[in-house]
């Protein structure tokens, strides 16, 4: 990094538009002027005269969703006629200019290009940002070694290639652990009946029991009811390779009217009489657009003037409280089967890379707690949403102008915020604080690393993501430091090559309150550029 002036850029970071003489009107501090830079990475202003915004405001492009011009060349009235910027992390900023320096439209279009660069056939920031650090993160998550070190090639379980080339399905990892009883020719049966061929492999296996989460997309069972016997035996083999149980609980994430809605497009749900020892149950999980309206509604609440009146009503009304509630009790649904009923669980919702990935992947936290040190959270991280093709470039829209595209939510956003309420309720079951988790959400935003980029570890692998841009653990665990929890009780024995079954169990497990009496408003996160919700507020306090 160097400075220009009063800007520290990043390696590969470049000015690329100025404009003196603007105001910014901070909703909290009033307006303050001075010189707006953008970069091909930040937007930046600095305050020319002394004002209450003592600070400088520095806003990574990739957190901008929309950008619209306020007032025209005939708005009267002090700072009417300028920028507005409207964030994905739940602020806006205004801008005023003055109309007779016309530097708006420079300054408009810049922004307009540079933040929305995939709009403008520009390449990712990540692409541009180089900076060496002492470790590189890409090396953090090795899929075998993370299947060994759950014990994975041992004699109910095998590592397959079919999927090398990700012939057999484009969203999925290439490396699977699947039932040793299952040959590669009923998996490619099995991936034609299950949703984009996102077909059951392992997520993890208990170090004692053998008990299994497996994971995968809807079964194309249809309006008429199809079924198919090799996914049948299939999920035999999979209930078969634990020897502690004679069932097995199909976790369907969903609300039962849309798994059935969903037959109306070829998906559905397994019926019991075609998988005679699977027990299935709905999670009542709602869908992207839902979670997506309900978050929208937080942060009307939260930005930028708190209503006191209207404060817990309109909480309520959101239903992001009760969305993470249910998250969090679907979790504890799969933990309870898994770890005091020793039998083996099988997730899946619609495709099986929102809802399920939240689920696997914070029951996999509460289960085991390798993922609950530092670099066990990146390969939770990498292994559950990443490699699993949750699709970070649709939900967040990278570098993409639409920002009303239905296909954008805060999935990932949303787990993040349950891992949060079980940081509250374990204060030292994690080797790290929520300032990690804040850095990770910043990050996933901004288009500095390469780590979010992208849909599928496919795309991620054509677009050479590993050797052309920086990992988010290279930096994170640059500066681990800042992140590590004083209170942390985990034996530090919890490295990859302590197999978890010399784990002693019982305190090992974390079972959460998921009520909403327990459940907090992550202000940290959501009132964050809100300054009057950082005071000991009463209101603070009480939620
Ligand atoms: C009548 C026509 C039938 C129809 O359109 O089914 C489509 C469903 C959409 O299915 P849903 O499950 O409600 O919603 C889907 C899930 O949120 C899925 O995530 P996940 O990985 O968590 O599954 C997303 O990837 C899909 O983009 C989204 O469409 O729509 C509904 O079920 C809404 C009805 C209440």
């Amino acid at each position: 990094t160097h400075v220009l002036g009063d800007i520290q850029l990043l390696d590969g970071e470049k000015v690329m538009g100025v404009a003196r003489d603007v105001t910014y009107l901070c909703p909290y501090s009033g307006p303050s002027r001075g010189v707006l830079k953008v970069t091909n990475y930040q937007l930046h202003f600095r305050p020319t005269e002394p004002t209450s915004l003592q600070t400088t405001l520095s806003v990574p492009l990739g957190v901008v969703s929309r950008i619209e011009k306020v007032g025209g060349a005939s708005s009267k009235g002090e700072n009417s006629y300028g920028i507005e910027v409207f964030c994905k992390d739940m602020r806006n900023l205004r801008f005023a200019h003055k109309q007779e320096n016309h530097s708006r439209r420079g300054i408009f279009e810049k922004l307009q290009q540079l933040a929305f660069p995939l709009s403008h056939r520009q390449p990712i920031f990540a692409y541009s940002y180089s900076e060496s650090f002492p470790e590189d993160g890409w090396n953090v998550y090795e899929p075998i070694a993370e299947l060994r070190r759950m014990g994975v090639n041992n004699d109910m379980w095998r590592i397959t290639r079919i999927n090398d080339k990700y012939e057999i399905c484009d969203s999925y990892p290439a490396v699977w652990a699947v039932p040793t009883a299952a040959n590669d020719d009923l998996l490619r049966s099995v991936a034609a009946f299950r949703s984009r061929g996102r077909i059951p492999v392992l997520a993890w296996i208990h170090p004692s029991s053998q008990a299994t989460i497996t994971r995968c997309s809807q079964p194309l069972v249809g309006v008429s009811g199809k079924r198919s016997r090799e996914d049948e035996r299939y999920i035999q083999l999979i209930m078969d390779a634990n020897a502690q149980a004679h069932k097995l609980f199909i976790m369907d994430a969903r609300p039962s009217a849309n798994a059935i809605a969903n037959k109306a497009k070829g998906g559905g749900y397994e019926s019991e009489d075609a998988y005679q020892n699977a027990e299935l149950v709905f999670l009542d999980i709602h869908n992207i657009h839902v979670m997506r309206e309900s978050l929208r509604k937080l942060k009307e609440l939260c930005f930028p003037q708190i209503d006191q009146t209207r404060w817990f009503s309109g909480i309520e009304a959101s239903c992001w409280l009760k969305h993470i509630k249910c998250i969090l009790a679907g979790a504890v649904r799969i933990v309870d089967k898994v770890e005091n009923h020793k039998t083996s669980v099988l997730v899946h919702c619609s495709d099986g890379w929102d809802r399920t990935a939240q689920l696997t992947a914070l029951a996999m936290l509460m289960l085991d707690p390798y993922y609950r040190t530092l670099r066990g959270f990146q390969v939770l991280i990498e292994k559950e949403w990443l490699s699993f093709g949750h699709k970070f470039q649709l939900r967040i829209g990278h570098g993409d102008e639409r920002h009303s595209d239905a296909d954008r939510s805060p999935v990932f956003v949303q787990w993040v915020d349950c891992v949060w309420q079980l940081q509250q309720q374990f204060p030292t079951a994690f080797e790290f604080t929520e300032r990690l988790l804040i850095t990770i959400v910043d990050h996933l935003y901004s288009c500095r690393f390469g780590t979010f980029l992208f849909n599928t570890e496919r795309e991620r692998y054509r677009e050479e993501v590993k050797t052309k841009t920086v990992s988010l653990w290279s930096y994170i665990n640059s500066r681990q430091n800042l992140y590590l929890n004083p209170l942390y009780w985990g034996p530090s024995s919890f490295s990859p090559n302590t197999p978890p079954s010399q784990y002693s169990r019982p305190q090992m497990v974390l079972v959460p309150v998921a009520s909403l009496r327990i459940i907090k408003l992550w202000k940290a996160l959501y009132c964050r550029w809100n300054p009057t919700m950082r005071q000991q507020d009463p209101i603070y306090q009480r939620t």
